[in-house]
């Protein structure tokens, strides 16, 4: 579990964070519950949501080719867009020779741009505190418009990857304890399903060392998260195939599963403590950070690594003397490309392939070389970086 010392950190798709991390997550709930006070009468407010429905008919294949729903388009204009583009166009593959599955349906729920849904001051206190808390866990203080999703019977999310969008996405639930249990469960529940699902990162690299001798259920294959408690965040590598699983049951909004989900995204060096300029580093102390990291992607170079994919975020514990204390990884999506990787591991585990560990050990090393200037007070540097 992160996070861990650079030298001993791994690919790790999933992060789990349960208990308050977002304190103003039931001033969010109250809102959504407050818009159904009067449900006789109609209120501007109540009209915020849209049904959001993507088959897998041709028409919608087509809609796509046309630019309705295409991360082209998006591009182009707001990140808003972008995000609203996205899970439709990632979830198709970039092979445009994949038509005509003719019925099914790739998502189906209700949506509604968190910024659009709360009052102006509730929206920019969410910002604040998701800001934090992608900070000091995960090392990324940026994101995506967040997307408010509403799942009732019949609303799934098909499965998907949203490579494109940023290192982690990110699911905060709304939705309160104890409406949902599994099928199956011994105590009763509001709705079943809208839980996220996502591939073992195992199955995904399947035939390595595949094993003819035993065959694999659902647990081996799928990973599932439910979606309570309320409060739980859900962060994964939004590459990875991942779905939400049919919501059976209620009807009732209230009573079925509120996210609020988006991407980390767009991460940027901060510094907290004696060398920081109140965001960054003050600039002697980013030219040892530069210098450092400058070495270590020399020594990278140098070493003829592989092809190493995805995020790292170091947090970077610096003494009052100026001397590395720590290096922690917060955030670890990096994985070696398996083309490249060859098979000299012995290393059973898909994710600690050679490349991506060399990554972290030259890094760790060069992070501790590096000599900062002094400062009143220790200082905590959270560095993100991105291997494509
Ligand atoms: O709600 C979830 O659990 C996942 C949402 C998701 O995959 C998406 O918005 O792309
Ligand atoms: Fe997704």
């Amino acid at each position: 579990l992160l996070p861990v010392d650079l030298g001993q950190s791994r690919y790790t798709h999933v992060q789990v964070f349960d208990g308050c991390e977002i304190g103003c997550a039931r001033e969010l709930r109250q809102v959504f519950e407050d818009r159904f006070d009067a449900p006789r009468s109609s209120h501007p407010e109540q009209y915020f949501w849209h049904p959001w429905h993507v088959t897998l008919r041709d028409e919608d294949f087509r809609a796509r080719d046309r630019g309705g729903s295409d991360a082209g388009e998006a591009e182009a204009s707001s990140l808003g867009t972008a995000v609203a583009a996205a899970g439709a166009f990632a979830a198709l593959s970039r092979n445009n020779s994949r038509r005509g599955t003719g019925a099914g349906t790739q998502y189906s729920l209700l949506r509604t741009p968190a910024a659009e849904y709360f009052e102006g001051e509730l929206f920019d206190k969410l910002c604040v505190e998701l800001a934090e808390f992608g900070r000091t866990r995960l090392g990324c203080d940026a994101f995506t418009p967040p997307w408010l999703a509403l799942y009732t019977d019949g609303a799934e999310m098909n499965w998907h990857t949203d490579a494109p969008h940023g290192p982690l996405a990110f699911v905060l639930s709304l939705t309160p304890t104890g409406t949902h249990a599994p099928p199956d469960a011994d105590h009763p529940s509001f709705f079943q399903g809208g839980e996220t699902l996502i591939l073992k990162p195992g199955v995904l690299d399947y035939w390595r060392r595949f094993d003819g001798s035993r065959g694999l259920e659902v647990d081996d294959i799928l990973e599932r998260h439910d979606p309570t408690p309320f409060g739980r965040i859900i962060c994964f590598d939004g590459r990875l195939p991942h779905r939400v699983s049919r919501v059976e049951g209620t009807r009732d909004p209230r009573r079925g599963r509120l996210v609020l989900t988006g991407w980390f995204s767009e991460p940027r060096t901060r510094a907290d403590g004696g060398l920081s300029d109140g965001e960054g580093l003050v600039p002697e102390a980013a030219r040892v950070l530069d210098k450092a990291l400058d070495d270590a992607f020399q020594a990278f170079e140098a070493c003829d690594l592989g092809r190493v994919v995805g995020f790292l975020a170091v947090r970077v514990l610096v003494s009052v003397q100026g001397a590395v204390q720590a290096s922690d990884a917060l955030c670890d999506t990096l994985l070696s490309d398996p083309a490249e990787r060859g098979d000299a591991e012995d290393d059973d585990d898909f994710a600690t392939a050679p490349p991506d560990i060399a990554v972290k050990t030259i890094l760790r090393a060069a992070l501790f070389e590096a000599t900062f200037p002094e400062a009143s007070e220790p200082t905590i540097i959270t560095v993100p970086l991105s291997f494509s």
